[in-house]
């Protein structure tokens, strides 16, 4: 059988480390895209010849990265994780509104959260095709409510993400390719803000989500076991429904 292949994106740290773990466990290549240079030792035994540095916030950086990735791929690619995210925040780790977050900052992170899901996932459309594979975009539960930390940035480029994910789940259902997100709620990260752990009180569960078990989740998406959902977002959330 050939060895199933993932691109992942945000993969040096939290959830995106521990998707590599997991997918890796399971006999994945994995290729990760990543702003950081291929580390000197790669935690999850991965080569070189299987990392693309990338910097997600330039779309002519992330469109032309499109040719080096497919030169990687032997035609078909089973999964792409799209995980890079940024959360802009103010000095002190508050939460930044509509009118405080700069125009600079909206478009870094409407391109990180948003556009290079667009780009990679046009890009790699055939390659996604030829092995009936999957997409699975991390969105976020700041997507769908108000929330205390996240901001107007961050939470509007994760409900465009959730959109595009059931627009994209309509377009590529006939190639036999699904779409879903994933939407963490508190995860144990570097992008959670200073205070968040007042939320924990608040959470049904009493502790912050760990980022294996959003790996799980994702792992799962792209399996054969979820070979009928296509075009859902599923919370990992601890129960938090506020
Ligand atoms: N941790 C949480 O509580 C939480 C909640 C909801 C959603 N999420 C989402 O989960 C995903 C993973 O986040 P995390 O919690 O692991 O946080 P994290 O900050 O540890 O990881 C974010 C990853 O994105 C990468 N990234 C950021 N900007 C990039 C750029 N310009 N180019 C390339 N890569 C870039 C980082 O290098 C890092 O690997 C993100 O999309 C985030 O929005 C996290």
């Amino acid at each position: 059988m050939t060895r199933r292949t993932l691109l992942l994106t945000g993969a040096s740290r939290g959830i995106g480390h521990a998707t590599v773990r997991r997918f890796n466990s399971e006999g994945w290549r994995v290729i990760t895209c990543s702003r950081h240079p291929f580390p000197k030792e790669c935690p999850w035994g991965g080569g070189r010849e299987d990392h693309v540095e990338l910097d997600l916030s330039d779309p002519s950086e992330t469109i032309n990265a499109v040719g080096a990735i497919q030169e990687k791929l032997d035609g078909r690619l089973d999964a792409l994780v799209n995980n890079a995210g940024v959360s802009p925040k103010g000095p002190d780790g508050e939460r930044l509104n509509t009118l405080d977050t700069d125009l600079m900052t909206w478009g870094k992170v409407f391109h990180v959260n948003f556009f290079a899901s667009v780009v990679l996932a046009r890009g790699l459309r055939d390659e996604l095709a030829a092995a009936k594979g999957s997409v699975v975009n991390v969105t976020s539960i700041a997507g769908s409510r108000v929330h205390p930390f996240a901001g107007a940035a961050y939470s509007t480029s994760k409900a465009a993400l959730a959109a595009l994910t059931r627009e994209m789940a309509h377009d590529f259902g006939p190639l036999g390719v699904r779409v879903n997100a994933i939407a963490p709620g508190e995860v144990e990260t570097a992008i959670l803000s200073p205070g968040t752990d007042k939320i924990v009180a608040k959470l049904p569960l009493k502790r912050l989500g760990q980022p294996e078990e959003v790996a799980a989740a994702i792992y799962f998406l792209c399996s054969q076991d979820s070979s009928y959902i296509s075009g859902a977002e599923i919370e990992v959330n601890g129960a938090q429904h506020v």
